[in-house]
């Protein structure tokens, strides 16, 4: 854990970077730094190995003061990536990431070997390795410099707006393979950047600055969104508040009834007109593969030879906020659920979601003005309802996932 206790930073002329911070950032978890610019984010992230030391205060790392260990012993704990990458041109990538490990001692062969690992680990291709910094894109670049923090193992990562210079679908992979390498390292992560989209995504904790380097929030996004502390930190979040909520909530917890899909082989004259207008199509297998107006059946062929309209089946993990989007263009006004396999489970109506959406923002909403009344256990994320297989009739027909089944609440 690093905690800052009473940390300020004051420059020679007068300036205050950092004003009394106090801040605890759990182990293992991803802080993120937001605020406007030269509210002292990167002065915050640079005490923490002594890059820039603090004026007044005390900064402990794995309960140890920063200020008693070696600065240089210290760096080597803690990785550092920066938005340029900032790799050594003339040294080739294998090399570039080799360099902790090398500082260390380990030995070349044994640093160059830990180097292809990492490289492979950040998701290059092994002949990357001999190329050099200019061979590669910005994102490659970016990858390179994050396998070069994690050479040595360190415990804590800081990266400064390590995606900042990239293009945005870029910038997705990169945030993507982050999320993926922290799932399996776990590392105490202290990350900066202006885009209070990607520190809602990424981050376990957002700490929210104002200018003068003063800390006015810290919290849970899915809590920093919906009470957030005051207008600053709400005008800081944008007016887009409620949908960034949406993102964060899953569809693990909003219900869906058994439908009666028809299979691609199905012959068309087979099919019954009784079970509502649209009828979603699957594989053998029960993958979703269109929606079928059966007001417009072709004269003859099978249901997955007629024409079909798209359908974007979802998991359980994926958002309200892709919910929302494929109910509102879904011909049938409902959802396909799968499994993690892509294998129907059912449906869910479009009512049921925007029901669940509501929520989400009478929660946002109830913050806005205030409410202190607002607890724990109206989180957004808090389970809510039970799954359609323990609410919902039988053999709901698909397009008509019935309402009251996929809206029902538990007491
Ligand atoms: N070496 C320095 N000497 C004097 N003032 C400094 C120095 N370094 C930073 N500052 C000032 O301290 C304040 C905080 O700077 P810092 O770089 O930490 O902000 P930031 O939030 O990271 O900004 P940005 O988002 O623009 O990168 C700013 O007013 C900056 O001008």
């Amino acid at each position: 854990m690093i905690k800052f206790d009473a940390v300020s930073k004051r420059y020679p002329n007068g300036t205050t970077a950092v004003d009394e911070l106090s801040l605890d950032l759990p182990e293992g978890g991803v802080t993120v730094l937001v605020g406007s610019s030269g509210c002292g984010k990167t002065t915050t992230l640079r005490m923490v190995n002594r890059m820039v030391e603090p004026t007044s205060g005390r900064i402990s790392v794995g309960g140890r003061d920063i200020l008693e260990a070696d600065a240089a012993e210290l760096r080597r704990g803690i990785g550092y990536v920066i938005q340029q990458s900032g790799l050594f041109p003339h040294r080739t990538i294998l090399d570039n990431i080799a360099t902790v490990p090398l500082l260390l001692g380990w030995g070349k062969r044994k640093a160059r070997a830990r180097a292809a690992e990492l490289l492979e680990l950040v998701g290059l291709p092994a002949d990357a390795g001999k190329r050099y910094p200019h061979q590669l894109s910005g994102g490659q670049q970016q990858r390179v410099g994050v396998a070069r923090a994690l050479a040595a193992d360190p415990p804590v990562l800081l990266m400064d707006e390590p995606f900042g210079a990239v293009d945005p679908v870029v910038r997705t992979q990169l945030q993507n393979e982050l999320l993926r390498l922290q799932e399996e390292l776990r590392k105490t992560v202290v990350f900066v950047t202006h885009d209070i989209d990607e520190a809602v995504r990424l981050g376990d904790r957002i700490a929210v600055f104002r200018t003068g380097g003063r800390l006015v929030q810290c919290a849970e996004p899915a809590e920093l969104l919906a009470r957030p502390a005051d207008d600053f930190v709400a005008g800081f979040l944008g007016a887009e508040r409620g949908l960034k909520l949406l993102s964060l909530t899953t569809l693990a917890d909003v219900p869906y009834a058994p439908g009666r899909a028809i299979r691609a082989d199905e012959p068309v004259g087979g099919i019954p007109r009784n079970g509502g207008r649209w009828r979603l199509v699957t594989s053998p297998r029960g993958e979703p593969l269109g929606w079928l107006d059966t007001d417009a059946l072709p004269a003859g062929g099978t249901a997955g030879e007629a024409p079909l309209e798209d359908v974007r089946p979802l998991r359980d993990s994926d958002s309200l906020l892709s919910a929302l989007n494929e109910a509102v263009s879904s011909p049938a006004a409902a959802v396909a659920r799968v499994t993690e396999d892509g294998v129907l489970t059912g449906l869910t109506s479009r009512d049921a979601i925007h029901d669940r959406a509501g929520r989400s923002h009478a929660e946002a909403g109830r913050a806005e003005a205030g409410r202190a009344a607002a607890t724990a256990n109206a989180a957004p994320t808090a389970p809510v309802a039970k799954t359609a297989s323990e609410t919902a009739p039988e053999d709901t027909a698909p397009g008509a996932a019935s309402p009251s089944a996929a809206t029902e609440r538990p007491a």
